[in-house]
């Protein structure tokens, strides 16, 4: 049985922090959540729909008692609000995050909270939308996701296994990885996929007759641009902070896009089939695969 957390404290409270809070809060494994941020119209819808019990918008002084911190802002954010909480934190207080990237929000444990780093566990739900803020959260975010954890060298097992209980009480599926292999994955799966959603419905703004385009766009349009409805903010800094493996991957999407040119300009019809069925192929088997689970 997972020992029940008294404090949580969302430092962010939008889509991902207030949908562990609603899953936690379902499965009364939290007793009061306090929700930290700067929009003050958020945090009282936050408090309307019960995503959180008290607002604030000072972080040193909600963490203060706490027993488990979650950082759910974009990356960006995370370090200066470790830097204001570290002083305020108790010895036994657990911090974690839903942060899209790992090797910089590892660094900034490391960097902000050398003496909690035992207590310190990052992580990242395979979960979540184009919607943001507090009115997108959700109890049923969590079922049946994959939510993978990167431990520290010195986040101790102790540690680890709570916030593991955590996300298996949200009903998700808890996988560890290293950081590094973490962002070159979300990279390719992830991250590379919405940028490539901004270029083309840039591409698409770009076109004389745009507002036609739209107008008559339809669902396969609807399907491969949702994401890029998603928050610029959260996306600049998941670009910035993964910088490295996501320029190999959108070179790799350029070589892709140029050899679809090459073929398309050489009028090649069979080489042509082959490419698109070996994308049609694999999608369908991903597809089936994932539906089986
Ligand atoms: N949106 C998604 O589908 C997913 C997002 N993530 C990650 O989760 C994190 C949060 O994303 P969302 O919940 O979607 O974003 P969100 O925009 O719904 O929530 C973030 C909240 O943090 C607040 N905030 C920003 N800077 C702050 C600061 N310095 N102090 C206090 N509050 C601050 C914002 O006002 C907002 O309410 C990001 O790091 C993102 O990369 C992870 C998985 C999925
Ligand atoms: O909107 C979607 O479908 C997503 O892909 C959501 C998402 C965004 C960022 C993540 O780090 C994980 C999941």
């Amino acid at each position: 049985m997972t020992q029940a957390i008294r404090k949580l404290v969302l430092l962010g409270t939008g889509l991902i922090a207030g949908s562990f809070s609603l899953a936690l809060k379902r499965a009364r494994l939290v007793q009061e959540v306090v929700g930290v941020g700067r929009n003050a119209a958020n945090l009282t819808r936050a408090i309307e729909l019960r995503v959180i019990d008290v607002a604030s918008h000072d972080p040193a002084q909600a963490v203060q008692g706490a027993d488990l911190v979650f950082l759910g802002t974009p990356v960006g954010q995370m370090g200066a609000l470790m830097a204001q909480i570290a002083p305020h934190l108790s010895a036994h207080c657990i911090v974690t995050d839903g942060g899209s990237t790992k090797q910089d929000v590892c660094d900034l444990y490391r960097q902000y909270l050398p003496l909690q780093l035992s207590n310190c566990v990052p992580g990242h739900p395979i979960a979540g939308s184009d919607l943001s803020g507090a009115s997108a959260a959700t109890y049923g975010l969590y079922e049946g996701r994959r939510v993978v954890l990167t431990p520290l060298p010195e986040t101790t097992a102790q540690s680890l296994a709570l916030v593991r209980e955590l996300w298996q009480a949200c009903g998700a599926i808890v996988y560890e990885m290293d950081a590094l292999t973490h962002d070159g994955v979300f990279a390719a799966v992830s991250h590379v996929p919405h940028l490539v959603s901004f270029a083309y419905m840039n591409a698409v703004l770009a076109k004389d007759n745009s507002a036609q385009c739209l107008d008559f766009a339809g669902t396969g349009f609807r399907d491969f641009t949702r994401i890029a409805g998603s928050h610029p903010d959260m996306w600049r800094d998941i670009t910035l902070a993964n910088q490295s493996a996501i320029l190999a991957d959108l070179k790799s999407n350029v070589t892709q896009l140029q050899a679809l040119i090459d073929l398309i300009e050489q009028g090649n019809a069979n080489e042509l089939t082959a490419y698109i069925n070996q994308a049609s192929q694999a999608r369908s088997a991903w597809g089936k695969k994932r539906s089986n689970q």
